[in-house]
């Protein structure tokens, strides 16, 4: 039988109904026990075009809750349960874990094929099925496949050779698999929290006066920064007037940035060129879409990653161990521009206009870092570090308990470099030598910092430092932070560390990786305090 065949008959037997014995002797089933897995795995895949491998496999192989096959027939089939199916029947199908040994005698030929819903991005959620979790409660939270597949290709088949054990299953190390007993009404509290599309803000206009204990954060996360009264720390306010008026004040300008790269990894920029009145009217317009009538915003809400303007709370929700005291909207608006009519009336034209001058910002601001390096100043643009732009407008309603939650956690973000705006209230620190440093709004200021991706193709030059918002009993609090990467939603390009950056003393230490896995990879993390730039290093 050759490939195609296979995979025709193989298909009308999954979508067989049961009974059909002829196919199945076919396919090398031989056991009843076997037969109800199939008729099971008929139904999911009708259902939700579940993960299923195919399989060539020895002939004593084990199928769960099967008799072992036996088999000298190289042409039969076996079928394998995959991750992602162990994952939506909550354990009662297994994934197993397998291997191929070397072998003196080759070569060995294997065709593996793997159903799924496809290349094509999709946002759907993949949880455990709620008919089979009645008596038994979610064992994994919910995933998009895109997230599953990132995540499993990022983390890689990390079996540590000699570490005497089994190695740790992508499902346990991912899916947040617990054993607590209330892991169902945590579920069920997130999914109705969700489901009222009306994120943090909603629940402060209820009038809350205690944060639900969802919010609550361990005590480590939220202490106060160690530099209150400390003058000795304050990350560096860059002016750019007249940057180019004086070849020596811009390289000037340039030593600065490059010595605030490679430490804090974070600087301010005042005398940028974009008037007050644009920051102003930015800042109204994220606060005008948050504070718009409920119904009217609800149309917004959905955790599509992909759509170009897409408000929700929590883009971990699902994942995250407690939630942010924080709603935000996410919008592309580089490369591809937007239709205007997919932006809300409240703030389409300010973030049209402030998404140009941002471009413009980004352009001087990476021909200094370029500078920094020793390479031309067109280098890092180029490259094409600063051909997509996406912002997210925050919005921090008041917290009732901030001593209980934060803001934002802390992360490094996962771009090239950000542009961050923020407003009078304050809460943005930064973590420099082990110690919470504040960011102090200034008026008129831009807050700049360097982005895992930009510490990667530098080779660790540049530093991407981690950050995070403290929630706050004034607000609410409004702030813009503009990303830039490839913006290129698929692109295959690959990033990794600059030829002319490298030599022998100083050997790159990351592997390439492209924009949209690494973001992939950043998503399916979440902001849980690890750097995902661990992943890649070699
Ligand atoms: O709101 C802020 O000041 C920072 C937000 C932030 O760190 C981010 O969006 O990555
Ligand atoms: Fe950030």
């Amino acid at each position: 039988m050759n490939m195609v065949s296979i995979l025709k008959k193989t298909l009308q037997w999954l979508r067989h109904v049961p009974g059909d014995t002829e196919a199945m002797t076919e396919f090398g089933c031989k056991s009843s026990s076997c037969y109800q897995v199939v008729f099971d795995l008929v139904l999911y895949v009708v259902i939700i075009e579940s993960y299923i491998i195919l399989i060539y496999v020895s002939p004593n192989y084990k199928c769960a809750n099967c008799k072992p096959f036996l088999s000298t027939n190289p042409y039969d089939l076996y079928l394998d349960v995959y991750s992602s199916s162990q994952l939506i029947t909550n354990d009662r199908f297994k994934s197993v874990e397998h291997q191929v040994l070397a072998n003196y005698v080759g070569p060995r030929i294997s065709v593996a094929c793997f159903f799924s819903t496809g290349a094509r991005a999709s946002s759907n959620l993949y949880g455990p099925i709620k008919e089979l979790s009645k008596d038994n409660p979610p064992k994994y939270r919910e995933t998009t496949v895109a997230d599953y597949v990132a995540y499993f290709k990022a983390k890689g088949l990390d079996v540590r050779l000699n570490s005497g054990g089994s190695p740790p299953n992508v499902l346990e190390l991912k899916m947040g698999r617990t054993s607590e007993p209330n892991v169902d009404s945590k579920l069920s509290e997130r999914r109705a929290f969700d489901e009222t599309k009306a994120g943090v803000k909603g629940l402060v206009d209820a009038g809350v006066n205690k944060i639900p204990t969802l919010f609550h954060h361990q005590h480590d996360k939220f202490e106060k920064a160690s530099n209150l009264g400390n003058t000795c720390h304050v990350i560096p306010v860059i002016d750019l007037a007249d940057i180019d008026k004086d070849p020596g004040k811009r390289q000037g300008l340039v030593d600065i940035v490059k010595k605030a790269s490679e430490t804090w990894g974070f600087f301010q920029v005042v005398n940028h060129d974009i008037p007050v009145s644009v920051l102003e009217e930015m800042k109204n317009g994220v606060k005008r879409f948050h504070e718009m009538d409920t119904e009217a915003k609800k149309e917004f809400y959905t955790r599509d990653r992909l759509i170009s303007f897409a408000y929700n709370s929590n883009f971990d929700l699902y994942s995250s161990p407690a939630l942010n005291w924080r709603d935000t909207f996410k919008c592309y608006l580089y490369p591809h521009s937007p239709k205007p009519d997919e932006f809300p009336q409240v703030c389409r034209d300010i973030l049209l206009q402030y998404g140009e001058h941002i471009m413009k910002l980004g352009t001087l601001l990476f021909e200094l870092l370029s500078e920094g390096l020793g390479l031309s100043p067109n280098h890092l643009k180029d490259m094409g570090c600063a051909e997509g732009l996406v912002t997210l407008g925050h919005y921090y309603p008041a917290c009732p308990e901030p001593q209980l939650t934060v803001g934002t956690p802390k992360h490094s973000d996962n771009d090239f470099l950000t542009v961050l705006l923020q407003d009078h209230i304050g809460g943005l620190q930064v973590l420099y030598q082990d110690k919470w440093i504040d960011i102090p709004p200034v008026p008129g200021a831009l807050v700049v910092n360097i982005g895992d991706l930009l510490q990667l193709i530098t080779n660790d030059i540049y530093k991407s430092g981690q950050h995070r918002v403290l929630a706050n009993h004034v607000g609410p609090r409004i702030s813009v932070a503009c990303f830039f990467g490839t913006g290129a939603k698929t692109s295959s390009k690959l990033f990794g560390p600059i030829k002319e950056l490298l030599s022998e003393e100083n050997p790159p230490i990351y592997r390439e990786t492209t924009v949209s896995d690494f973001d992939a990879f950043f998503v399916a993390k979440g902001l849980d305090g690890t750097s995902a730039l661990t992943h890649y290093r070699i």
